[in-house]
C-alpha cells in the first residue's frame, strides 16, 4: 500500500505531508532506485569531514601576513573540497533569520496557495513541489521558491502572488539578495585576487542571478528518496545558509589518497554561509578550482529550509577559461566556445550533471 507508511509517522504533520503529496505523484513514486538511495543519513557526521572554514574578517583585514595565508586556505578549498564555510561574514543575523522565517511562512501556507505563486510566463518562477509534473526536480522530497530577474520584475511578481499575510516578504527578499550579491561578489574579488589575477577578472563579469528558497518536509520515508538529487551547481558561487536541521551532503574528492570519493553529511550552523564553486568558475579558472557534486538527504522527524543564492554571469556571456591561470601544472583547457545560455540549455538536459563534459574539447584534470 503506498500510503501505509503515513499512519506510522506521527511526528508528520498532515499538512506536510498534504504539501508534497497533493500533486501527481503517491509516496512510493517519490522512492529511488536502490543504488541511488542515500548510505548515509543526514546527522552521520564525522570530525574529518568538517568543511574548510574561512574567516572572512581576516581576509579584510590590515594583516599582510593573515590575509595571504587565508587567501591560500580559501583557494585550497576551493580546490580540493569545491566548497567552504564562510564565517564573520558581517551580515546580521537578524537578516538572516528574518527572511528564514518570512520563506517558512509561504512555505507553509496551503497548497492551493502556494500553487498561486508562479508566473504563467516563465516555468520554474515561483513556486514549485517535487510532486508537480514536469518540474526539474520532479520526484525528489523538495519544494521550492524561486525569484530572478532584475529587481523591478520581482519585485512586481512578489506583489501580485505572495499572500499579504506574509508581510513585507518582497522588503527582507530585496535587502536579503542584495547582501547576498555584495557578499558574493566579494568573495569572487578575492578568489581571483588569491589566483594572482586582477581583483575584478570574476566579480566585474558576474550579476546576481537566483535565489532559491529550498523546503524539505518532514518524510516518512527518508532513505527511500533524497531531497535533491546530486548535482553541479551551474553559476558562478553559491552562497548557501541552511537552518539547524542539517541534510546537504558533498561528495568529498579522496582521489588523490586512492581511494573512492564519498558522500559526507555536512553539520548545520545557523548564522554561518555554505559556500560553493559552481561550473562557470570552475571554467574561468581553468578548472584549478573545482565544482563538486552535492545533493540532500531528508529525515523523519523536521522539515528544513535552505536559502540558496546564485551568482552568475550573463546569459550572452562567452564562457571561457582565464588563458593567465595556464602553467605547466594547469594546461589551458580548451572548450568550443559556448555562452552562458548555451550552457545552461544543456545543463537543464543533463539535471545539472556533467554539463561541462559536453562543450570539453580535451580532457582535463577532472
Ligand atoms: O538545501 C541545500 O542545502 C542545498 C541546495 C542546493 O544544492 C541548491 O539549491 O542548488
Ligand atoms: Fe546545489
Amino acid at each position: 500500500m503506498a500510503d501505509a507508511p503515513l499512519l506510522s509517522s506521527p511526528s508528520l504533520s498532515p499538512s506536510e505531508l498534504s504539501s508534497m503529496l497533493q500533486g501527481s505523484l503517491q509516496l512510493h513514486q517519490f522512492f529511488l532506485n536502490p543504488d541511488e538511495r542515500p548510505q548515509v543519513a543526514y546527522d552521520q557526521f564525522q570530525e574529518e569531514d568538517e568543511l574548510p572554514v574561512i574567516d572572512l574578517g581576516i581576509i579584510r583585514s590590515e594583516s599582510y601576513d593573515d590575509k595571504t595565508d587565508c587567501l591560500r586556505k580559501l583557494v585550497r578549498a576551493c580546490k580540493e573540497w569545491g566548497f567552504f564555510r564562510l564565517v564573520n561574514h558581517g551580515l546580521p543575523v537578524e537578516l538572516i533569520r528574518e527572511m528564514d522565517t518570512k520563506a517558512r511562512k509561504v512555505f507553509n501556507l496551503p497548497s492551493q496557495a502556494k500553487l498561486q505563486i508562479h508566473d504563467p510566463e516563465e516555468t520554474g518562477y515561483g513556486y514549485n513541489s517535487g510532486s508537480q509534473d514536469g518540474y526539474n526536480f520532479q520526484g525528489y522530497w523538495h519544494e521550492a521558491l524561486r525569484f530572478q530577474g532584475d529587481s523591478k520584475i520581482r519585485k512586481d511578481f512578489v506583489e501580485t502572488t505572495i499572500p499579504p499575510d506574509v508581510d513585507n516578504f518582497g522588503v527582507t527578499l530585496e535587502e536579503y539578495m542584495d547582501s547576498m550579491e555584495k557578499l558574493a561578489k566579494e568573495v569572487a574579488t578575492h578568489l581571483a585576487v588569491a589566483l594572482g589575477l586582477p581583483s575584478g577578472s570574476f566579480s566585474d563579469a558576474c550579476k546576481g542571478l537566483l535565489m532559491r528558497f529550498n523546503h524539505y518536509p518532514a518524510c516518512p520515508q527518508p532513505l527511500s528518496t533524497l531531497g535533491l538529487l546530486s548535482h553541479l551547481d551551474g553559476f558562478v558561487l553559491t552562497i548557501i545558509h541552511e537552518d539547524h536541521v542539517g541534510g546537504l551532503q558533498i561528495l568529498k574528492q579522496l582521489k588523490q589518497q586512492q581511494q573512492e570519493d564519498e558522500w559526507i553529511s555536512v553539520r548545520p550552523q545557523f548564522g554561518s554561509f555554505i559556500v560553493n564553486v559552481g561550473d562557470i568558475l570552475q571554467v574561468w579558472s581553468n578548472e584549478i578550482l573545482t565544482s563538486v557534486l552535492h545533493r540532500v538527504v531528508v529525515n523523519n522527524k523536521c522539515s528544513r529550509l535552505s536559502m540558496a543564492y546564485f551568482l552568475g554571469p550573463e546569459p550572452t556571456s562567452i564562457i571561457q577559461p582565464e588563458p593567465k591561470l595556464a602553467s605547466d601544472e594547469h594546461p589551458l583547457v580548451k572548450f568550443r566556445a559556448f555562452t552562458f545560455e548555451d550552457y545552461f540549455k544543456t545543463a537543464t538536459k543533463l539535471k545539472f550533471r556533467g554539463t561541462l563534459d559536453s562543450f570539453r574539447l580535451t580532457h582535463g584534470s577532472h
